[in-house]
């Protein structure tokens, strides 16, 4: 504990943003910030997040590389969660909650007054820790986010959202004939593929995954695992994650949290083999969690 206490702001980056090297840009809360990097989808410069007076985040700064998954990992109550729905303003539904410093996706503010939301939940759409279908039939499920977003103009088009969608998930042969049942009547698991289909359908460019998971069984777990390898390919993905051993199997990059601050975020191979920080060390060991 002493030693978080003791850590310096610089000793919380991660080592690209504390190139000297990095470009400044205009943020949105007056603090110092610095540029994304070259191949960033998202980054974050000095953001904290607050729930009135509880300080849940503190000053992250962090690039999310496109086309990998960053995973987020670390202790209860690090702020793992906090950080991940600040990526795409699910924060602002909460009562009290308040992001400062900056987050940009492709170098765009996405805390600036121009910025629908909705739009930028359709391009950073999210899946949750239990799967969470909509009480419609499963086509429906995933043509509700099209139609809403005018993305399909026939019947014809809209078939095809939902099949390739559907396919993307992997998930389409199991239902192909069962399109008018409800979603909410799959497995767990076909379920939470079924969200990932419906997060899927609307073209996102970031999908967060926040403990996806954590509800279902090791087989369950295990196609969404190869899933999630499969969907880096065409989108960038960040995991909220319990399971170390998920991390190392799922990520190119780790991010190690703990008690609201970013201790580290390399390769993760590097975080689980050769951690810079301590307290990763400490973390992955199993000495504390
Ligand atoms: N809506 C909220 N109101 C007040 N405090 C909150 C709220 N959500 C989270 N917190 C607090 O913010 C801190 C970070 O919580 P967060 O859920 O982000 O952590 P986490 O690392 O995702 O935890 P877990 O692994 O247990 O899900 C915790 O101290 C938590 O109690």
């Amino acid at each position: 504990m002493a030693m978080v206490e003791t850590m310096t702001p610089e000793q919380t980056r991660t080592p690209e943003t504390a190139r000297p090297d990095a470009t400044r840009s205009e943020g949105t809360a007056g603090s110092p910030l610095v540029g994304p990097g070259e191949d960033a989808k998202v980054s974050a410069r000095d953001c904290s997040v607050y729930y009135g007076e509880k300080h849940a985040l503190k000053g992250v700064s962090l690039d999310i590389k496109v086309n990998e998954v960053t995973a987020f990992i670390g202790p209860s109550g690090c702020g793992k969660s906090t950080f991940l729905r600040s990526l795409n303003r699910m924060n602002d539904i909460i009562d009290g909650a308040r992001v400062t410093g900056l987050i940009a996706l492709d170098g765009e503010d996405i805390y600036a007054r121009k910025v629908d939301v909705v739009q930028l939940r359709a391009r950073v759409g999210m899946v949750f820790q239990k799967p969470n279908p909509f009480p419609k039939s499963i086509y429906e499920n995933v043509a509700y986010g099209p139609r809403i977003h005018g993305l399909a103009s026939t019947k014809d088009e809209m078939d095809d959202v939902v099949q390739s969608s559907l396919e993307r998930a992997g998930l389409w042969t199991e239902v192909k004939d069962r399109l008018d049942q409800p979603g909410t009547g799959l497995s767990g698991g076909q379920q939470q593929r079924l969200c990932i289909a419906r997060a899927i359908a609307v073209s996102p460019e970031v999908i967060l995954m926040d403990e996806p998971c954590s509800a279902l069984d090791p087989i369950a777990t295990a196609k969404i695992e190869e899933l999630i390898d499969e969907l880096r390919q065409n989108y960038t993905i960040v995991i909220v994650t319990h399971s170390m051993q998920q991390a190392a199997r799922v990520s190119q990059r780790t991010a190690f949290f703990h008690l609201g601050n970013l201790v580290e975020c390399n390769d993760t191979e590097q975080i689980f083999t050769n951690p810079l920080h301590k307290l990763t060390q400490g973390y992955i060991t199993g000495r504390f969690g």
